[in-house]
């Protein structure tokens, strides 16, 4: 869809003449998501826009839009020089609202593990032996323990993320596809397209409440976070969250004190939730 297509007035810098027009990926509570080859003709970007708020106090509103987004890009940048898996940013307006990152092919987290379980919704008494055998996982497993390895490194940084979700993650293909993305070859050498879909390098975005913390407490509320939206968003691969957490607590020194941390976090969960 282009953006000029839509209801909604694209920001000032995509008005300019590119290779391409550019197009409106998603549209949030918060802003858009633009893809454009402003920057580069043939380099994609992904363009973070916030617009306006018509509800809010003009003078207010700009304040936070930009201090909203220089603090993202600040995390991002951090990130990214650490090493952590996250698009770079290339460019960034705050005042405009804009900030314009590395556009990561691929996709969620969430859409390929959904592929992988088939998008079944979860039937009513389904039992364990209806599950796959963890022969037949691996490459599944694997995802969970490279996700575990990814908020690991950005734990080891001194960030959290704030809202981590299967959605904030995506699955970038590598360029030696097939065995390297996690893929599987059949006996007619045909990569299994269902292991394509959990393969490749997982990459956070969405650090609009990510915060710097080394805290033991801030890191194990993250986990938790990711630990109940992956409950409800893939109730039946549930079980191997613990695959995550192990991979997780081999990623830096503190991580083990953080998943004793987590049980305290849980439990606090389970008393709010009897309260209801
Ligand atoms: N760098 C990127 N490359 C490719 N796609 C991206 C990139 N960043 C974000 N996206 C896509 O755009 C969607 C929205 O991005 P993001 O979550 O950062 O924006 P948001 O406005 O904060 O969204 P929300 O309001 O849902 O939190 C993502 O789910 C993803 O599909």
């Amino acid at each position: 869809m282009a953006a000029t297509e839509t209801q909604f007035p694209p920001p000032k810098v995509l008005t300019y003449p590119a290779s391409a027009p550019p197009s409106l990926v998603t549209q949030g509570a918060e802003g858009r998501l633009y893809k454009t080859t402003h920057l580069v003709p043939d380099r994609p970007c992904a363009l973070k826009y916030r617009p306006p708020k018509p509800y809010r106090h003009p003078i207010l509103d700009a304040r936070l839009t930009k201090t909203r987004l220089a603090s993202e890009a600040k995390v991002l940048e951090r990130c990214w020089r650490e090493g952590v898996p996250v698009p770079a940013v290339y460019v960034m307006d705050p005042a405009a609202g804009w900030m314009m990152m590395e556009w990561i092919d691929g996709h969620p987290v969430r859409v390929g593990i959904n592929e992988w379980l088939g998008e079944r919704p979860e039937e009513e008494g389904e039992t364990e032996t209806e599950t796959p055998k963890p022969a037949d996982e691996e490459p599944l497993v694997d995802l969970m323990r490279r996700v575990g390895a990814a908020v690991g490194a950005l734990h080891r940084t001194g960030v959290v993320h704030g809202d981590l979700t299967t959605s904030n993650m995506m699955l970038r293909p590598r360029e030696d596809a097939g065995q390297a993305n996690g893929s599987t070859t059949g006996v007619d050498g045909v990569v299994d397209d269902k292991a394509k879909a959990v393969g490749g390098d997982v990459v956070l975005i969405d650090f609009g409440l990510a915060t710097q913390s080394m805290s033991d407490e801030d890191r194990a509320v993250d986990l938790y976070v990711l630990e109940r939206a992956f409950a409800s968003t893939h109730p039946r691969a549930e079980r191997l969250f613990a695959t995550l957490l192990e991979s997780y607590g081999s990623t830096f020194k503190k991580a083990p004190s953080v998943l004793v941390k987590l049980e305290d976090v849980r439990m606090r969960g389970r008393k709010r939730s009897m309260l209801g």
